[in-house]
This record gives C-alpha cells, structure tokens and sequence, in this order.
C-alpha cells in the first residue's frame, strides 16, 4: 500500500561524537525511498519539536557517553522527562520507537537509551516498534542496519492503525524479527526486544496504575526477563527435557576441623606476592595489575611463554548467601559424606571426584565446586522440579524447554546466571543438596602466562592481569571475575599506583599475601632456540604478557654475550641484572661485533589509550632504545590524534599488521621467522588469523586454498603459534 503525503514522522538524536546524528540523518533520508516525510530534529533544538503534544510516530536515536551518561545534546530532554512533578500519563499521546548506542566495553551498555525508554513507558509513551540496542563495540551496523530496515514496515502498520482508529500496535516486520533472533542466538547485549504490547491490555493496566498510583502492575509483565516470560512464549506448550536423575546421597555429620585449601595434594605452591603494581590510570576502562611472586623457595622453573595456574575460592559472602538459602547455615560446619543412590537410574553414575570425602559443607562450597557456574538445561530442569510455586515453576520450564530455547540464551547463557541468581529469583525453589553436588562442575583454577624471564627476575615470576568487571543487571549484583577479583582484593595493601617506581622489596615474607599457583604443563610457545631467527609477537593489551618475558629474556642472552666477549672467562662475571638496573646499554657493543646475529623483533601492540593503559610503556620503549625490540608498532583504539579526522587510522594490531604487511610476509617465507599471537580468543584472535591469510595470500599471490595450506603449514613446522585465552 503506497503511503501518503501525510505519513509524516519525527525523528530526534541526541548525538555526542556524531553517530547518532548521521543515523538519524539517514533514517531520514530512507523515508523518502519508502514513502514517508520525516523532520529530523536534534534533541537540544527544544523550539523546533514538542513531545509534549506530538501526535506523530517519534522515532529516538540516542547514544550513550562516559558512565552510561546521555550525550550532552540530550541531558536537557532527559532532566525533562525526569521530572518527578509529570503525571503518569503525560505522554500517553505519544507513539515512538527507539534505537539506543552504546558500547559493552563500557560500564552501563546503552544507559541513556535505557533510561529514555523506561522513562517513556513509565509516563504513558507507546513503542510502536521493538527497541534496539547497538553496540560499538562489535559493530553498531549488525544491530542499526536490521533495526531500520525494519522500521518501515513498522511505521506503515503505525499510521495505519493511526488512520482506522485501530488499538492495536504494529508488530515488527518478519525480517526484524529473524534478523534478530539470529543476533539474539549470539549475543544477548544485541537484542532487540521483541515484545511489542496491545495497547487495548496496557491501557486496561494503566488504569489500574493510575489507580493505584503504581507504575507497574503485577498482573502480566511488560517485557520478558529471567523471572517472567511474554506471549507467545508464556502461552506456548512446552517440550521439556527429561528430568536428569537423581544420584547421590548426602550425609552431614556434625564434626569440627581445620581446614585448608586443597592445595597440597594437587601440586600447589602457596607462595607469597612480593609486588603489586597497577598498571593501568585509575580512570582506564579496565585495570590491570602485574603481580611478582616469589617463587625462590619453591622447585619452579619456566620459560617465557609457560603459563601458571592460581586457585582461587568462591567469595564467602556468595557461599554464605547460598548457605542462608538452602536453610544450611547451621551446618555449614558439618562434615559431608556422599554415596551413590542404589537404585539410581543414571547411567555410569560416580561420586564426583572434585569433591573430598569428610570435608566441611563450608570447605566443599568454598574450594570444590564452582558456584558461579552458568546453570546448564539439565539443572535449570530439576530446579524446576523443586519448585513449589506454579508460575515460577512454569518459568524454570520455560528455560529449559525447546520453545524457551531464546530465553534461556539471553536471560541465563549470556547473562552468566550461575545458580544464586536463580534462587534469589525464584524464592519457592528449594533444592536439596544432592542436586547442586550433582550439578556444580569443580572449581577451576585460572591460568595466567608468565610476564617475565627469571634470568632477569631470578626466584621470581611475573604475571599480569585485567580486573575482570560484570556490571549489574536485571539477573545479578554487579561482580568482579572470581580470580581476578579476588586477586585484586588480596593485594590491595600492598599495591603501588600506576607510575610510581616499585617501592623496595618487602623483606619480611610472611607479612605478604600469597596465593596457591602451579606450573602448567610447558608448551611450545617459546622463543626460537636460534636467536637469529626474526620474530613477529603480536598482544594487544595483556596479551603482551608472554613478549615482556620474551624480550627480558633476549635482553638477558644478548647482554650475556656482550660481556662474555668483555671480560675473559677469568674475570668476575658481572651480573645481567645489575647491568639493567645501571641502565647499561650494549647497542654500540651489538654494532662492534657483527659476528653475532640476532634476528629482528617486532611486537605489535594495542590498547585503548596512550596515556591510560599503554602496559609496559617504558620496558617496551627500553627495548627498543637498546635495541633488544627492532620495532614496536602500537595503535590506540579510542584516542582520535587529529580530532578523528584521519581515516583509516590503524585502531587495531591487525589494521597495522596490514600496513606493515611486506615485512611480515618476508619474515615469515624469505627469512623463515616465527609469528606469535597472544590474548583474547573472542575477537582478537581471528581478526590477526583473517589478517594473515590476507597478507599471505597478496603479497605471496596466492590463491584462497594455497594461501590457506601456507598457514596451516606455518602452523605445523610451529612458525604460528598461538597463546589465546577468553
Ligand atoms: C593458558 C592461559 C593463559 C592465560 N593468561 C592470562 C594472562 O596472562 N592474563 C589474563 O588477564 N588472563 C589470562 N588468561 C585468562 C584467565 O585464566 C582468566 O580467564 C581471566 O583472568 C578471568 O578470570 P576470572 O576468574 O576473574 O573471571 P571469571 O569469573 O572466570 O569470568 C570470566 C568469563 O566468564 C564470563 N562471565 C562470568 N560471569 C559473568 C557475568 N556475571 N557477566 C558476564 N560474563 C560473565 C565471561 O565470559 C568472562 O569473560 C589465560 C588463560 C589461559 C587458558
């Protein structure tokens, strides 16, 4: 049906660096092609619109600046629609759909939107299209584009309900909604809500709100959420699993003991922390922290690229919260003893060997089994079966049906609701104790790569660390990772702030926080045993960690030789160390004798900013100066160094791998070099590997097969070697 002249609709931005304007601007410029009039109108503009009697479609598109805060442009229409003085219904004419940006690598993902919306919807406003949020930071195209093609079909239906008088509200066009849910399948930060509401039942429940003086009604939620499901899902039939049986038996037996963690008998070392350095401004994005352990005492050795394992508990208040719930706080002391059920149908049933006979319940909580695990389908199924109360029960099979398969990726997968979120949210469950013993998968310890050489560092080892931070959500309390913030909490007495020279070393041991580590099986990322060979090392951020103890280490060798050669083998043999700290440098030395060669070295490096989290700045710039690092190549992926003016700026290791790709692939075919990448699997890792095929196959002019063979050949002779990490 073509639309006419009169499909007029609004759309206002609140931009702050651009990208919401350019969008709104768009959005605009479509309407034409589909037959709509829009005004595109910037929210600080407050003469040139009036949502206070706006009879149109609005369609918002915000972004979302520091903490979550609205964009400059918008504050004044947020302080506006904040007023408390507004009635419930001020904005009951309205008729709008949102699309919120944001960025998830920032605290409070799309807050402005957010707030927008919910602020909206509390004083009236109708969606007439399914809010979307975009996210910067894989790309706000995978939810923008999808979003808008969808916005049409969603406007014709709004004015056509407009036109007959109709109460109903448009449903999103069919391709939002499979674009959606495929995105939806990914990554629940890119969802789009899909819940649109027939404004005959939200008027009925407004009624009932202005009555009551409530914003919200009990009697059917407004949008889905880990606790409450929305049609069609909330009306559906269910295909559940089958519940998973039963298999063990618990035993509690009062007793009391001494416990320690189970460190002993699985290889730890509990070893004290002789340094903490943050490495990170305290306004960066994330922090990171380097520890020095101290490992003189122990029968410890590694090479660079071998990495470390930490045990770290569960936190006690999350242990004692799940105590309180499962009605055990009494017995947290009680000693526990499992069996097999006899009659279990469950087939090759065991006692899970994770967890010690005659330990505490408190102990087994603590150290054996990882709370914070993402509840499986299986267990969210026999929670289910412990559920008393009706709705919430229909819940919990909700999430582990077939149909719920949505809900259960976005409100449990992605939201990481481990099995306190799920009692805190469904009161009338009551699990029995054998369920989470036959659920809990043991508690891992984390791995982390060695960030130093103990020929620079003798009885020492070094690791780094990203505090891992998971902000609050509708499902749970804001967390920090378990191990990285524990860690951070066990050091911060003996912390040193970013920048300063790391104070002298603690003499007094047992004065220091120590932690359990051991050493991880060693691998084959390790420096090439011929020193002639040239390296590429590519770690954005932490993954930079292994090359500071590459690069210590080849510090050290070339060093070595240099006074091998100084002195004769009579003489005292000065230490490398001692060389370091005087800031001795051997690069004239290195141009004297020709007779040895060291391979070039390149590190390409990245992080946010120069000035925030730049990891190793004056290590990494030490190399260099003296020669150990032939070339350290860094990008910025936030700091705009002419304003944002240049395009095309490298924001990423792979974009300046791509400039510098002949070198790389010289070092790799002509010279026979090695490639090392370490860091982040989730992106990181495959936009190197999808960069090396490219650099491989143009400059080697490959076809895609061959181009494919050479890397898989780099591979297997160990050229290409990888250290990734989530
Ligand atoms: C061989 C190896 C070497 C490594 N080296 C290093 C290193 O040098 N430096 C380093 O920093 N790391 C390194 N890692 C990673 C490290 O082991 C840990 O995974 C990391 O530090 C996080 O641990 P955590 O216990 O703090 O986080 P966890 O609590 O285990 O959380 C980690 C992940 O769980 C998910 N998650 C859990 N809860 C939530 C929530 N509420 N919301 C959203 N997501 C959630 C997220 O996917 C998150 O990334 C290495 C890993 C391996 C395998």
């Amino acid at each position: 049906m073509p639309c006419e002249v009169t499909a007029r609709f609004l759309i206002l931005y609140g931009s702050q660096r651009g990208q919401a304007q350019c969008i709104a601007e768009d959005i605009c410029e479509q309407a034409n092609e589909h037959g709509f009039t829009a005004d595109v109108c910037c929210l600080s503009n407050v003469e040139k619109y009036n949502v206070d009697s706006e009879r149109r479609p609005v369609v918002f598109v915000v972004s979302t600046t520091g903490d979550g805060d609205p964009p400059d442009t918008a504050q004044k229409f947020v302080r506006k629609i904040k007023n408390k003085s507004l009635q419930l219904d001020s904005f009951s004419h309205l008729c709008y759909a949102l699309l919120a940006l944001g960025d998830t690598n920032y605290a409070d993902f799309c807050n402005c939107g957010k707030t927008i919306d919910r602020r909206l919807q509390q004083l009236g406003a109708q969606h007439f299209y399914a809010t979307g949020h975009a996210d910067d930071g894989t790309g706000l195209e995978v939810v923008v584009d999808p979003w808008i093609e969808g916005l049409w079909e969603a406007l014709k239906k709004a004015f056509g309900n407009m036109s007959t008088g109709d109460q109903q509200v448009a449903a999103p066009s069919d391709s939002l909604s499979k674009n959606a849910s495929s995105q939806e399948n990914n990554r629940s930060d890119l969802a789009v809500d899909l819940h649109l509401l027939k404004l005959s039942e939200r008027d009925s429940q407004k009624e009932n709100t202005f009555e009551s003086g409530q914003t919200e009604t009990a009697s059917e939620p407004l949008v889905a959420s880990l606790k409450h499901s929305v049609t069609p899902l909330s009306e559906s039939a269910l295909k559940v699993p089958a519940l998973p049986p039963s298999f063990l038996e618990v035993l509690l037996e009062a007793a009391s003991m001494e416990e320690t963690a189970p460190a002993d008998k699985e290889g730890y070392h509990e070893v004290p922390v002789s340094k903490a350095v943050q490495l990170t401004q305290d306004d960066s994005v994330k922090t990171a922290i380097l520890l020095e352990l101290d490992i003189s005492e122990q029968n410890m050795v590694y090479q660079p690229g071998d990495s470390f394992e930490v045990l770290c508990p569960n936190r006690p208040n999350e242990v004692e919260e799940l105590l309180l719930r499962l009605g055990l706080k009494m017995k947290e002391n009680n000693t526990v003893q499992l069996h097999l059920l006899k009659n279990t149908s469950k087939k090759a049933a065991k006692v899970p060997p994770h967890i010690p006979q005659k330990a505490s319940l408190q102990f087994i909580l603590t150290w054996c089994v990882e709370i914070r695990s993402v509840l499986k389908k299986a267990f969210v199924r026999a929670l289910a079966d412990v559920t008393q109360n009706g709705s919430e029960k229909r819940r919990l099979l909700e999430l582990c049906s077939k149909e719920g398969s949505a809900d259960y990726n976005r409100f449990v997968r992605d939201a990481n609701v481990c099995v306190l979120d799920v009692l805190q949210a469904f009161p009338s469950c009551q699990p029995p104790l054998n369920l989470l013993f036959e659920h809990l998968p043991k508690l891992q310890p984390r791995a982390y790569s060695a960030a130093s050489s103990s020929l620079q560092h003798p009885g020492k080892v070094h690791f780094v660390f990203n505090v891992v931070e998971f902000p609050e959500c509708p499902e749970h309390p804001a967390r920090t990772g378990l191990c990285t913030g524990w860690l951070a909490d066990r050091v911060s007495s003996i912390l040193q702030p970013p920048g300063t020279v790391p104070a002298s070393e603690c003499l007094d041991t047992s004065a220091l926080p120590k932690v359990h580590v051991r050493s991880l099986p060693s691998s084959t990322f390790h420096l090439p045993a011929d020193p002639s060979v040239p390296i590429v090392m590519v770690g954005p951020g932490t993954g930079v960690a292994p090359f500071i103890g590459f690069l210590q280490q080849s510090e050290c060798d070339e060093l070595d030789l240099w006074l091998l050669r100084l002195h004769s083998s009579n003489e005292d043999h000065l230490d490398t160390s001692y060389l370091l700290k005087n800031g001795l440098e051997k690069d004239k030395e290195r141009q004297e004798n020709q007779e040895v060669t060291f391979g070039e070295t390149w590190l390409f490096f990245g992080c946010r900013y120069r000035d925030k989290d730049f990891l190793f700045r004056e290590e990494l710039e030490r190399f260099v100066h003296n020669g150990t690092l032939s070339h350290l190549i860094v990008c910025f992926s936030r700091d705009e160094p002419d304003g944002g003016k240049t395009l095309n700026r490298a924001r990423y290791v792979q974009h300046n791998m791509i400039l510098h790709a002949k070198c790389v692939a010289d070092i790799l075919h002509k010279d026979k070099g090695c490639l090392y990448v370490c860091g982040d699997a989730k992106n990181m890792a495959k936009d190197v590997n999808d960069t090396l095929l490219e650099i491989i196959g143009n400059e080697l002019q490959l076809d895609k097969l061959e181009t494919m063979k050479t890397l898989a050949g780099l591979r297997e002779e160990k050229r290409y070697l990888q250290d990734i990490w989530s």
